[in-house]
């Protein structure tokens, strides 16, 4: 009996476009301004910190000291453009997106099942949790800030990559490990092959969602 439904974002309840086209160009073109503002944030510190160890490990020389703002920015702006799933890199686009959804000039993409599969897990005793690799504070942002309203009464749990990555086999077990559920009892939805192949490895029952082939949330 499935207890909890586990949903991806990007691809699954928010179109592509609007994560690589508007949310990704938003932050890329904020990157520098932000860390100069933030220059004495340890939170931001702590961020830039795991940047440049990750950079160690990267054959690039755009940023040739750690204090180099322009640097970490140059580094930033490669990661997202390969759209790396680097859970400093999410950390940070989190941030920066706050003030956009704050002011309004963001709000959070949803597909029109969104709000109908949601009420139709409810009805049906359901828990829903969010797995993205956008940050945890991206995500309640994405949800709280919808153009459907804000949907953050639906879900109980949110994961971010600080569980683990998505295509790992333990990370759907942590997270039912944390849930207090076994593997079987979530049913995770995703547009992504690899995910739905490590979630179904976990033991999860699965649903691939292909949106360009009209797929619906709703059953
Ligand atoms: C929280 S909205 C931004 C999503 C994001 O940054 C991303 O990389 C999409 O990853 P997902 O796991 O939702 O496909
Ligand atoms: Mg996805």
């Amino acid at each position: 009996m499935i207890q909890i439904v586990l949903l991806d974002i990007e691809g699954t309840t928010t179109p592509i476009d609007f994560v690589t086209k508007t949310l990704f160009p938003y932050a890329r073109s904020r990157y520098l301004s932000f860390l100069q503002e933030h220059s004495t944030s340890p939170e931001i510190r702590e961020i830039t910190d795991r940047l440049w160890l990750s950079y160690q490990d990267e054959p690039l020389s755009c940023w040739p000291e750690k204090d180099d703002l322009a640097g970490a920015a140059a580094y930033l702006r490669y990661l997202s453009d390969q759209d790396r799933k680097l859970t400093a890199l999410k950390d940070l686009q989190g941030k920066i997106w706050r003030t956009g959804y704050e002011d309004s000039s963001l709000k959070g993409e949803m597909y029109d099942d969104v709000i109908p599969a949601l009420q139709q897990w409810k009805q049906q005793g359901r828990k829903i949790a969010i797995y993205s690799s956008g940050s945890v504070a991206a995500q309640q942002l994405i949800f709280g800030c919808s153009n459907v309203g804000d949907l953050r009464p639906y879900i109980s749990n949110y994961f971010d990559t600080q569980i683990g990555a998505k295509l790992d086999v333990s990370s759907y077990q942590k997270i039912a490990e944390h849930l207090g559920v076994t593997p079987q009892e979530i049913h995770f939805y995703s547009d992504n092959p690899r995910e739905i192949e490590a979630a179904q490895k976990a033991g999860c029952v699965v649903t691939e969602i292909r949106r360009e082939q009209q797929d619906t949330l709703l059953t």
